[in-house]
């Protein structure tokens, strides 16, 4: 054996399927810690006063290593789960057990990239490998595209679709059979999984089980007309939480619908599958690209917005509270069940900067907190596209939200079932003590 301890560092990759690490991992080590940290920082306010990890998205995350641990046992390993932060608790593991190799997969957020290279510099006499587990293509598939990123999405694509890449996706790997122990001392992590939400349960068990199910009907048929829906189960594939914590890859998902596609045939709308599939690949690209620009008020174009804070109007969007009834309606859904569907986001992320004219990046932190399919990439790659300051060639996208309300919930069924209607009279609230300013 070439390593003695090695240690995988488990980020937003939570699976033991379709992961090249642990193939590695089990040919090279006698012995192997499979590390998570749960970042205390998650739960302290950050710099726009939010926690990064709300209770929707944090009940979500137990689930899915409450899952990954399950996945581990039957592989003879565990999940060793940490709530020091990153750097201290990988300096502890390595100190006590005598790593001397670590395995991670490359990873699209700039600060977690930020701990990897700090460990590296620390540890230069480890070894360490890395591989690209949460995205379709690995970099050296779309050399060229890594090192010098298209900057609209429609050159990504085209470049994708124009060579045939699609076609050089790899198959998915199964697990391996079994995975080298952990030390004896390495104490076990107890779980209590906190129950689950009606639809999305996280772990590739379930995230499994959905994929095999949508694909099995015939929703995928019909995909591109009905993925604009504003609240059906089955209206978009709902796979992006399991995606965003790497219970499922993109890969599988891309393997089941090459299966749907031979068996109930390939169409328009089954070829948008793969369409937003790229959508979210291009995102991590850029973000991996751009690095901390991703988080910049003005984003990738050097161009500030003309928006600022005001933090009541903040308040009334984070609670479903503006004169936008739509907007109310999508609010108070991701408030309540963690998810808002695509076209929802795009009309509050719309309504935020230009109807509010609010900091866009208050919007996002607050889709940070509360998505349970929460990415980096996606989030802050559309929230920068939104608030134009991102790879829009467009420059910016402005919802007319009357309109779209007429052609999105023409019965108004969507606002009724999420109180959208009831909203306080004013947005803006001025005591007459305070008028006029000056
Ligand atoms: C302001 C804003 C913030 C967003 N934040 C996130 C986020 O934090 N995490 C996240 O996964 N998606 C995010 N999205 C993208 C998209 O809204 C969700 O991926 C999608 O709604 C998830 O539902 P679905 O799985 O049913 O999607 P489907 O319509 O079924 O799409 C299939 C898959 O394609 C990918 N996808 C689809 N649309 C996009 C897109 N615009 N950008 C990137 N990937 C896409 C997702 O992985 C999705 O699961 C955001 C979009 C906007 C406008």
């Amino acid at each position: 054996m070439k390593h003695r301890v090695g240690l995988i560092w488990f980020e937003s990759d939570l699976r033991v399927a379709d992961h090249s690490l642990l193939h590695l991992a089990q040919q090279e080590c006698q012995q192997l810690i499979c590390l998570y940290c749960v970042n205390p920082k998650w739960f302290q306010p950050n710099r726009y006063g939010l926690r990064s990890m709300g209770e929707k998205r944090w009940q979500f995350l137990q689930q899915t290593l409450a899952d990954l641990d399950q996945q581990l046992t039957e592989l003879g390993q565990h999940l060793y789960v940490s709530y020091e932060a990153p750097l201290a608790a990988v300096a502890k593991v390595i100190g006590q057990y005598g790593i001397d190799v670590i395995y991670r997969s490359y990873h699209s957020g700039a600060y977690e990239r930020q701990y990897y290279d700090i460990v590296r510099e620390r540890y230069p006499f480890l070894d360490y490998v890395q591989a690209d587990t949460s995205t379709l293509f690995e970099r050296a598939q779309i050399a060229e595209m890594v090192t010098e990123l298209p900057d609209s999405f429609s050159k990504f694509r085209k470049h994708i679709e124009g060579s045939k890449l699609r076609a050089a996706v790899q198959s998915p790997l199964t697990p391996p059979t079994q995975l080298p122990p952990p030390p004896a001392t390495l104490s076990r992590t107890t779980w209590v999984t906190p129950s689950a939400q009606r639809n999305f349960v996280g772990g590739s068990h379930a995230g499994f089980q959905h994929l095999k199910r949508y694909f099995a009907a015939a929703y995928a048929q019909t995909y591109k007309q009905t993925r604009n829906a504003l609240d059906n189960w089955n209206d978009s594939t709902k796979f992006s939480a399991w995606l965003a914590l790497g219970s499922l890859s993109p890969r599988q998902v891309l393997a089941e619908l090459a299966t749907h596609e031979a068996d109930q045939g390939a169409n328009d709308s089954t070829y948008w599958i793969f369409f937003e599939l790229l959508w979210r690949e291009y995102f991590h690209w850029y973000a991996q690209y751009h690095d901390k620009k991703l988080f910049a008020f003005d984003g990738i174009q050097q161009r500030r917005p003309t928006t600022s804070f005001y933090p009541a109007r903040f308040q009334k969007w984070c609670q479903g509270n503006t004169p936008y009834p739509i907007v109310n309606a999508c609010m108070k859904q991701l408030n309540e069940t963690g998810y808002m569907s695509n076209r929802g986001r795009q009309l509050v992320a719309s309504c935020f900067v230009h109807e509010l004219g609010l900091d866009w990046r208050y919007g996002a932190a607050y889709f940070e907190q509360q998505l349970i399919d929460y990415d980096v990439a996606s989030n802050w790659g559309n929230w920068q596209y939104l608030a134009g300051v991102g790879a829009d060639p467009r420059g910016h996208r402005w919802f007319d939200l009357a309109k779209q309300t007429a052609m999105y919930d023409p019965q108004g069924e969507f606002i009724r079932r999420w109180h959208g209607n009831d909203f306080d009279a004013q947005l803006d609230h001025i005591d007459a003590a305070d008028w006029p300013i000056g």
